[in-house]
């Protein structure tokens, strides 16, 4: 481990392409090692500000159970679902993991969604990525931190699904154009009974004009 590295990241990156046409998404497993992700995940529950989020679904505003934080650069503002979203400053932990995730993705980020699903009862409905703010060239990164859990990528038109389990300590890179053309999901399941931490780093246009209606 190098001394000015927080976190030790695996030297040799074999990402594998799950997707089979319209974008990519390569998927590291063990990408951090183990310890330093029970470390990692510890320490983003005690240190960010957690809170439910708000959903604008089906004409009204549904409060989740899944908790979210949200962590950009001053010059950011970013509305998800409708809400716009306030952000927190980057806490050193995190800003040392945008640098190594950079580096992965080969692409810079200014933003990181958070999101803490207590146990299986928690999850994320099928979407892409694809909010106005987000500059639609840049890769999405996410890595995720505890309970192993299913994710899946659905095409928009012909329905194909790919499936695969989220380890601790690995991390996703899509990229453009995969939110076009692909939703993905974290779908709920009873067997499952600890957390989980995902990070996803994105990169927001900052002067991005904002329509109000
Ligand atoms: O928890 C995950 O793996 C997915 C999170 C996600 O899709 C998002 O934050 O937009
Ligand atoms: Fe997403």
């Amino acid at each position: 481990m190098k001394q000015t590295a927080l976190f030790e990241i695996a030297p040799v990156q074999h990402g594998q392409n799950l997707l089979p046409k319209d974008g990519s998404a390569y998927y590291y497993p063990e990408w951090m090692s183990a310890v330093d992700s029970t470390e990692l995940m510890e320490r983003l529950e005690k240190s960010l500000q957690w809170e439910a989020d708000h959903l604008f679904m089906f004409g009204k505003y549904v409060t989740t159970r899944r908790k979210v934080a949200w962590v950009a650069d001053p010059s950011c503002t970013y509305t998800y679902s409708g809400v716009k979203k306030e952000a927190q400053p980057w806490i050193p932990e995190l800003l040392a993991l945008k640098t190594q995730i950079e580096e992965l993705a080969q692409s810079e980020f200014n933003s990181c969604l958070l999101n803490l699903y207590h146990d299986g009862k928690d999850g994320m409905g099928w979407h892409s990525d694809d909010e106005k703010e987000l500059d639609a060239n840049s890769p999405i990164a996410s890595i995720s931190l505890g309970a192993t859990r299913k994710f899946s990528l659905r095409h928009k038109t012909d329905k194909t699904t790919v499936s695969l389990p989220l380890e601790n300590g690995s991390a996703l890179v899509m990229h453009s154009p995969t939110q076009q053309f692909w939703q993905h999901a974290l779908l709920k399941t009873t067997t499952i009974h600890i957390p989980r931490i995902n990070l996803t780093f994105r990169k927001i246009n900052p002067h991005h004009e904002r329509q109000e209606n």
